[in-house]
């Protein structure tokens, strides 16, 4: 069973639109690589000059959240009905830092994830354990309820379709990267999460990313395991060599 790999990069708070135009001119020809799928997570008010200038690439533009609800009065939101009408192709979903700042529950990271294929929008759904969670020997657990949640009410199609990202929270922007044998040894516990909810079909077509300081001296380290499709890149996605170092790396 082949699939592609993913590398995604997620820019989080960062970039204005003329920031986003340079660093895309910078790497248009060369994060595009055969056989590797190559995204950009970008702030909204970004979204529309990038999916502009990604036209006629293979890169592919996400974003980083999005409303459940198609419209409403919910001042300051964006909802998957905007997000397909711009072109965009992918959607973060459930991120640590949304569980953690914005009150994002499990329940409202399965809605999510139903509304972005209401709309034709491939979501990329976080999951991961808190350090506390990890020294208790919780990994695992956690991960399964967060999976099993966010899954919930997917046909086995959408469930294929899904792009999960492991997150260990404590490896976020610490520069402690989870070893690869650690976080190989998580992802395919998930990968077995979903092939008991779908079988073994639906589980061996889930893509599965893993997340936390990876950089690109490290991305092929990750990439190498069986069960890690591809990574979920913040700070080392936001400078082109490095971006470009990223995806060349997931060969
Ligand atoms: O949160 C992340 C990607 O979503 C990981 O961030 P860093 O790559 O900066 O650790």
């Amino acid at each position: 069973m082949s699939r592609k790999p993913i590398i995604a990069g997620n820019w989080k708070m960062f970039k204005t639109i003329g920031e986003a135009q340079s660093f895309f001119s910078e790497v248009k020809g060369k994060a595009e690589v055969d056989g590797v799928e190559s995204v950009i997570c970008a702030p909204f008010t970004a979204l529309p000059a990038l999916v502009e200038a990604a036209k006629g690439t293979s890169i592919a533009i996400g974003a980083q959240n999005l409303h459940f609800e198609d419209n409403g009065a919910f001042t300051g939101e964006i909802s998957g009905v905007m997000l397909a009408d711009l072109g965009v192709k992918y959607v973060i979903i459930g991120h640590s830092e949304r569980r953690a700042y914005f009150a994002e529950s499990d329940e409202i990271v399965n809605k999510k994830t139903h509304a972005a294929f209401k709309h034709g929008l491939t979501p990329i759904v976080c999951v991961g354990e808190k350090l506390e969670e990890r020294e208790a020997d919780q990994t695992k657990e956690v991960c399964k309820v967060q999976t099993e949640a966010a899954f919930q009410g997917l046909s086995a199609e959408q469930a294929a379709q899904v792009v999960i990202a492991y997150e260990p929270i404590w490896a976020i922007g610490t520069g402690k990267s989870s070893t690869s044998a650690d976080a190989e040894d998580v992802i395919a516990y998930i990968r077995g999460i979903v092939a008991g909810l779908y079988g073994e079909a639906t589980a061996n077509a889930v893509r599965i990313q893993y997340g936390g300081s990876v950089k690109p001296n490290n991305v092929a380290e990750y990439l190498g395991q069986a069960n890690i499709d591809g990574a979920l890149v913040g700070g080392a996605s936001l400078e082109p060599a490095s971006y470009i170092a990223l995806v060349e790396g997931a060969k």
